[in-house]
């Protein structure tokens, strides 16, 4: 269990998971992912026309894996076993019945992308950026999340936001096609009933349908094993002078 992955479910018909450590950034440590992947999958049963994944506080969304986590110090098998956990939760979100929404309150870095890009649809506090770092660490995306990157936006914007790693603000990521569109901290609730209601408005049936034709469409099956490899890739860099460097200016909590 975890006491920083909370869940609401609203009469409206929608469930939310939030993350809620706002004071390390909503990073995800192993015991977060475990409840996070609890929770889809008792989600999945439940009558919802959508899930919405959001994160505490307004300084950030999710700032990826908790670091004293995914330490320099994991050898390349023990950094396998620690990624691809969320590996599975973030296919398992991929493909969960209704539509997904992340509803970023703030900034997202590596595996907060990642997290973002499982999602179907993401909308984003006009202040949040958003990065895939990793390759500014010295290692590539952990999660599976660039795999899904490639199914969400145009390949070539998905090689350029992989490869270059750098942080994009919402104009940017709205223009590469990643992020959907903007929410305002003053009317974020107003917001989010605009986002959800196409969903809301609809029966259960309906939604499910439309989100079945989607994901058969863009989130075959196949892509787990895609996203396999992208966890082994990432495992085998883990141990890099560039990795160990950049994570060591990181205090351990
Ligand atoms: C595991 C692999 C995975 C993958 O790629 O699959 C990854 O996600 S790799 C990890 C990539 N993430 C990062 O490198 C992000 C690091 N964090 C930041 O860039 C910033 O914290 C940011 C932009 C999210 C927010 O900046 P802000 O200035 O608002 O906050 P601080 O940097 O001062 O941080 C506040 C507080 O939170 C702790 N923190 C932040 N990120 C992490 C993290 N990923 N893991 C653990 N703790 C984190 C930070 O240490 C500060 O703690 P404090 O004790 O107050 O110093």
């Amino acid at each position: 269990m975890s006491e920083y992955v909370k869940w609401d479910i609203y009469d409206q018909g929608y469930g939310m998971i939030t993350l809620h450590r706002p004071e390390r950034r909503n990073a995800l440590s192993l015991d977060m992912i475990e409840e996070f992947h609890r929770l889809l999958w008792e989600a999945r049963d439940l009558d919802l026309k959508a899930l919405v994944i959001t994160g505490a506080g307004t300084q950030a969304f999710c700032a990826g894996g908790d670091l004293n986590d995914f330490h320099a110090g994991l050898s390349s098998q023990e950094a396998f076993s620690a990624l691809y956990p969320m590996k599975e939760a973030l296919y398992e979100l991929s493909r969960f019945p209704v539509p997904t929404i992340a509803l970023l309150n703030g900034h997202a870095r590596g595996g907060g992308c990642e997290l973002a890009t499982a999602c179907d649809f993401r909308y984003a506090a006009e202040a949040s950026t958003i990065g895939f770092v990793q390759g500014e660490l010295g290692i590539s995306p952990g999660w599976g999340g660039g795999a899904l990157l490639y199914q969400r936006i145009h390949p070539l914007k998905a090689y350029e936001m992989l490869v270059q790693s750098r942080i994009y603000d919402t104009e940017e990521a709205i223009q590469t096609g990643w992020l959907q569109g903007t929410i305002r901290e003053e009317t974020i609730a107003e917001d989010i009933d605009d986002i959800l209601q196409p969903f809301l408005s609809k029966n259960i049936d309906q939604v499910k349908h439309f989100k079945q034709q989607y994901v058969k469409q863009q989130i075959p099956i196949s892509l787990s094993a895609d996203m396999d490899d992208e966890v082994r890739r990432c495992s085998n860099l883990w141990g890099n002078d560039q990795h160990k460097e950049a994570l060591k200016g990181y205090k351990k909590s």
